[in-house]
């Protein structure tokens, strides 16, 4: 087998890694010959750049990588421009690429993709969805065979990371702050806590398990960052916890899609995952649930996805192709909420909250009122019965206007007990 000429571009977290990964596991028929990157010099003095061969190129020029005869780049740089107008100079000059770019591959993807395979490269991006966990080439190949009509679970380590500390007793700030500086959080950390980032793996997953090609900015995203240790312990009361969760389900010719923290019943293994671990869900029509699970953050991790997706495209590999359709999305589910309410106590409250329910037609379940807090910042919790997100976003306005609340109510839906 000749030895392929490899080009790294961006040598920050997981490009590090992915250094180490290859210098360690001393793999045959790769040479690492460029690494790109801004400002190389502070580069050569991070830990992960003793594991580069001296005989390596830095350079600040993508230029030196793109007009050389280098064989297989792998871009972890991140982000849509100009890395888009590289990766298709690379494909056009007969380079295959291997990427971590999730964002890219979300909203480009498509595009890409044909530009590969009409130069006949590689473009391969396993460590785009759920770092180090094999969802993708899992899905591609391990699942071709099934019809899978939804896909669910946890995709984003940051916001997990963050949910499980807090559910733990720790502060959102500490955690988010603890989660950056481990490497974990996107260079905006908005992408991860407001649910960018895992839209964008959710439409990649969507291509591939649902065969439907989704515009991201149809799939409604809610952000974290309004959930407090005080619906750790509501949701504690209801038998569940809170995680971050991507759904999309095919529902007919649309395809039912968000991302949003839910209450996730113990009861569901979703609910158990810890720390950075993410776990994705394949529902099939033949093979049933299929689970995939392990670290889906971290330098590591998805240094190992991208140094098997390299050693893929080296041993040739060449992946299962399906067609897929566009599809329309909508964000509406169908499922029990929980809104959290602070409000200044005062009598008639607990009636104005059903009246609101009442008239978009919403039914409730459970009231929950823990005793000893502030009356003048009281925290209780309502229930209700399976209704469309649309149905409570109307009952969310109209509460929000209420003289007694403090705070905009906090609505999350509640995810079924039982997996189908
Ligand atoms: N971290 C993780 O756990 C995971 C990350 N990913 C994806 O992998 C990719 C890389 O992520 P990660 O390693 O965490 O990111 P980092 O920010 O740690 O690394 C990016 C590297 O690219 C460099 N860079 C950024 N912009 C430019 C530019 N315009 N020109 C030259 N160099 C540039 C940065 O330099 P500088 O140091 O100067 O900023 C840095 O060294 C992203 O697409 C991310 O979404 C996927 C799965 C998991
Ligand atoms: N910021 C992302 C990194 C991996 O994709 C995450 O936290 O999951």
């Amino acid at each position: 087998m000749a030895t392929k000429k490899i080009a790294l571009l961006g040598f920050g977290t997981v490009g590090s890694s992915v250094a180490k990964v290859l210098a360690t596991g001393k793999f045959a028929g790769v040479e690492l010959t460029h690494i790109y990157n801004r400002d190389v010099e502070r580069k050569k003095s991070t830990p992960n750049a003793k594991f580069v061969p001296k005989t390596t190129v830095w350079t600040e020029n993508i230029n030196d990588v793109l007009s050389s005869d280098v064989d297989i780049v792998i871009e972890l740089i991140g982000g849509l421009d100009p890395i888009e107008s590289w990766l298709r100079k690379a494909i056009t000059s007969g380079k295959s690429v291997v990427t971590a770019n999730k964002q890219l591959i979300a909203y480009r993807g498509a595009g890409l993709l044909r530009l590969a395979k009409k130069h006949n490269v590689q473009l391969i991006h396993g460590a785009a969805v759920a770092g180090g966990v094999p969802v993708i080439p899992g899905l591609l190949q391990g699942q071709a065979g099934d019809q899978i009509t939804r896909i669910r679970g946890i995709v984003n380590g940051t916001c997990n990371f963050i949910l499980s500390k807090m559910e733990a007793g720790a502060e959102y700030a500490d955690v988010l702050a603890e989660a950056q500086a481990l490497g974990y959080a996107e260079a905006n950390p908005s992408a991860d806590v407001d649910g960018f980032d895992a839209r964008a793996k959710l439409c990649i997953l969507s291509r591939i398990a649902l065969r439907a090609e989704l515009d991201p900015e149809q799939v409604p995203t809610q952000s974290i960052s309004a959930v407090q240790a005080i619906d750790f312990a509501y949701a504690k009361e209801l038998g569940c916890t809170i995680r971050q969760i991507s759904a999309a389900e095919l529902v007919g010719a649309t395809v039912q899609a968000r991302v949003a923290p839910m209450l996730v019943p113990n009861t569901l293994p979703m609910a158990w995952s810890h720390g950075t671990q993410n776990m994705v869900v394949a529902s099939g029509r033949f093979g049933g649930d299929v689970v995939f699970s392990g670290h889906g953050a971290g330098g590591e991790p998805t240094a190992v996805a991208v140094v098997s997706d390299l050693l893929a495209v080296v041993h040739g590999h060449s992946s299962v192709e399906l067609p897929i359709k566009k599809r329309v999305v909508t964000g509406d589910f169908l499922s029990p909420h929980y809104l959290r309410f602070v409000v200044n106590d005062k009598p008639g409250i607990v009636s104005a909250i059903a009246g609101a329910l009442a008239k978009v037609g919403a039914n409730i379940d459970s009231l929950l009122q823990r005793p000893g807090h502030d009356k003048n910042a009281l925290p209780f919790v309502v229930t209700t019965e399976p209704c469309l997100n649309s149905t409570m976003d109307k009952a969310v306005r109209i509460m929000g206007k209420m003289d007694c609340m403090l705070e905009k109510p906090l609505c999350l839906q509640m995810l079924e007990r039982e997996e189908r």
